[in-house]
């Protein structure tokens, strides 16, 4: 048995207990190596909430795929479900209906417990809940991520400083969140989310705050860390002005892809 931190809401952390024989128990069942390399495979996921005794049925029979190094975007209006389902991909929650497979492992029948251990490792998240430690600089928060997701101290140095430089921010390093501009906090979010080399990152609405320059800016960081990092990114938005820039862009109605 070993101690593991998980994040919390608000940046705090929690301690849970891990054993090994359930870190041993996580199976992946790869693909058959002449078949294209997916990373996130969807396949009719519904999502319902009990809201005051009667079923809300936000995901209505989602079936996606995140390819190895896409940018993938989830486009759709307010309240259609975006968050529901990015919470569901990153494992932060879980269907009512259906299948998640990321890299060969069923996300979808592993314990909270497994799924965390996953995520901690293999995934980067920009999202309101996992935002910057204010009295922390750039590099300090960027450090915290290694240290969140085990990476050995030795390692710390050069990785935080590699990547502060991928996000254009090595001459921000010791500044704190308050002495940043909205776009330059967004870049050290970034920096934060890849520090692990997750497999895949997944952003709510990384633009939302930003004007059209500044979410150029960011979208020109992710396409610099897909070819530099070989990571995947699913991100949800409403800008139009951004789209053009992905690979793939899922258009979502009411708690459907049209
Ligand atoms: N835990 C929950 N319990 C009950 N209802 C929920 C819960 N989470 C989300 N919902 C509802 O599901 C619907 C979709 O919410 P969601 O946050 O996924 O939409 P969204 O497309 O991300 O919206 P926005 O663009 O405004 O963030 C909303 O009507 C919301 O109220």
């Amino acid at each position: 048995m070993r101690i593991m931190k998980v994040e919390q809401g608000g940046g705090s952390e929690a301690l849970m207990a891990i054993s090994q024989e359930e870190e041993q128990s996580i199976e992946r069942h790869p693909e058959p190596a002449d078949e294209p390399r997916q990373l996130l495979t969807v396949n009719q996921v519904e999502r319902t909430f009990q809201v005051g005794g009667s079923p809300l049925h936000v995901l209505k029979g989602i079936q996606m795929e995140l390819r190895q190094r896409q940018l993938v975007m989830l486009r759709g209006r307010s309240g259609s479900g975006k968050t529901t389902l990015l919470n569901c991909l990153g494992g932060l929650d879980t269907p009512s209906k259906g299948e998640i497979w990321f890299d060969g492992l069923p996300f979808h029948t592993m314990s909270d417990d497994q799924r965390t251990l996953i995520r901690r490792k293999e995934m980067g998240f920009i999202f309101q809940a996992f935002a910057l430690m204010p009295l922390l600089s750039a590099w300090e928060n960027v450090e915290l991520s290694l240290r969140m997701a085990g990476v050995p101290r030795s390692q710390w140095k050069e990785r935080v400083a590699q990547c502060l430089e991928l996000v254009g921010l090595e001459k921000r390093m010791h500044h704190r969140p308050f002495e940043l501009s909205g776009g330059e906090q967004q870049r050290v979010a970034i920096a934060k989310a890849i520090a692990h080399k997750p497999k895949l990152l997944l952003a709510d609405e990384p633009t939302a705050e930003l004007d059209t320059g500044m979410s150029a800016q960011i979208m020109a960081v992710f396409q610099n860390i897909i070819r530099t990092e070989h990571v995947t990114i699913c991100m949800t938005t409403h800008d139009p002005t951004i789209l053009e820039v992905a690979d793939h862009v899922y258009e979502m109605v009411d708690g459907k892809f049209i």
